[in-house]
């Protein structure tokens, strides 16, 4: 089993000044699973996703895949297999002739390259120039190129970039049937709802460091308040009730007459309905989506580094 393995890694580009893109980062991506990879522009995923594959020498630190740097594999098409740019191959090549390329230069069969187009739905545009191809079709080709010597260790950035719904769904299927078969499968995202459906953990940066590194569910519960809905048949005992004892209670029920109660979980609310014979028809946790924990820790981090950036002399005019 494989895994990628990142430590103390930093990459800083020269300029004036200079711009530290990865700072210190430390995860590894486990086998068997799909992790996300989120982080706002410019956090230093496509950075440590190059460092990872060895297009570019970090400044300090190490990456490594199965334990090795990338530029140490044997056979790394093999062993990694990436999409980092869709736009990649070759205009004037045929889909087929693109991979049929990519495929000699690492002693791969021609066979694989006829499964990875079919596997990939470009069976039927295999003769045809990259350069009619639409976004989503460069995407589905920059896929079967990553799939080309069936690797255990997969990282895409942004793969459902240009996608159709139906090509959405297709790729969601593709990232769960990977990891299925046990394989490491790295994918950046903007698209917080369709992460939500493929990932089973994550890591997010900011600003080049590590803000997260964990289960998808801790992650959401970690980021989210408990918060109750809750219909009855009789609203004000309910409401003179739950504020007696000390919840949040809005002024007004939600369209479909549900009451919300903040801090609270159904368990609790349940037991005192139950109590004090207050009749419930409806009782649920409103569970917070990945988009609303993601802006909750990514909010929180903007925060906390303006405090810290703010210069000495206003904190002492506090
Ligand atoms: N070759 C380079 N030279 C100088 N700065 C760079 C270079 N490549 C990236 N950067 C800078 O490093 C930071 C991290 O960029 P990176 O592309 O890794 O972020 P990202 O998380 O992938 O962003 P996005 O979500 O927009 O793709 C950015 O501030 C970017 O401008």
């Amino acid at each position: 089993m494989t895994s990628i393995d990142v430590r103390n890694l930093t990459k800083e580009y020269a300029g004036r000044p200079p711009k530290r893109a990865v700072d210190g980062l430390t995860f590894s991506v486990e086998p068997g699973r799909v992790t996300g990879f989120l982080g706002p522009n410019g956090a230093g995923k496509s950075t440590t996703m190059r460092l990872v594959l060895g297009l570019d020498r970090p400044t300090s630190g190490t990456a490594t895949v199965g334990g090795r740097p990338y530029t140490a594999l044997d056979e790394p098409l093999r062993t990694v297999g990436a999409l980092l740019d869709a736009q990649a191959a070759h205009g004037s090549r045929t889909a087929r002739n693109h991979l049929r390329a990519l495929a000699a230069s690492h002693r791969i069969p021609d066979r694989r390259v006829d499964e990875v187009l079919a596997g990939t739905g470009l069976a039927g545009a295999a003769r045809r120039r990259v350069r009619t191809f639409s976004l989503g079709m460069r995407q589905r080709l920059g896929i079967a190129a990553a799939l080309l010597g069936d690797p255990a260790v997969l990282l895409l950035d942004e793969p459902a970039n240009g996608l159709d719904p139906e090509g959405i769904v297709w790729i969601r299927e593709l990232l769960r049937g990977l990891a299925a078969e046990g394989r490491t499968v790295l994918v950046s995202s903007h698209l917080m709802n369709e992460t939500a459906l493929f990932a089973d953990h994550l890591v997010v940066l900011g600003r080049g460091r590590l803000l997260a590194d964990v289960p998808m569910r801790e992650f959401i519960d970690a980021h989210s308040h408990a918060r109750v809905r809750v219909r009855t048949g009789d609203p004000v005992r309910l409401r003179a009730t739950l504020l007696a004892k000390g919840w949040a209670v809005g002024d007004a029920p939600d369209e479909a007459g549900r009451w919300v109660v903040e801090g609270a979980s159904a368990e609790e609310i349940g037991a005192v309905t139950a109590r004090e014979g207050i009749p419930v028809f409806e009782l649920a946790d409103e569970r917070a989506s990945l988009e609303q924990a993601y802006l909750a820790l990514t909010s929180e981090e903007a925060e906390h580094s303006a405090a810290a950036s703010r210069p000495r002399s206003s904190a002492l005019e506090v």
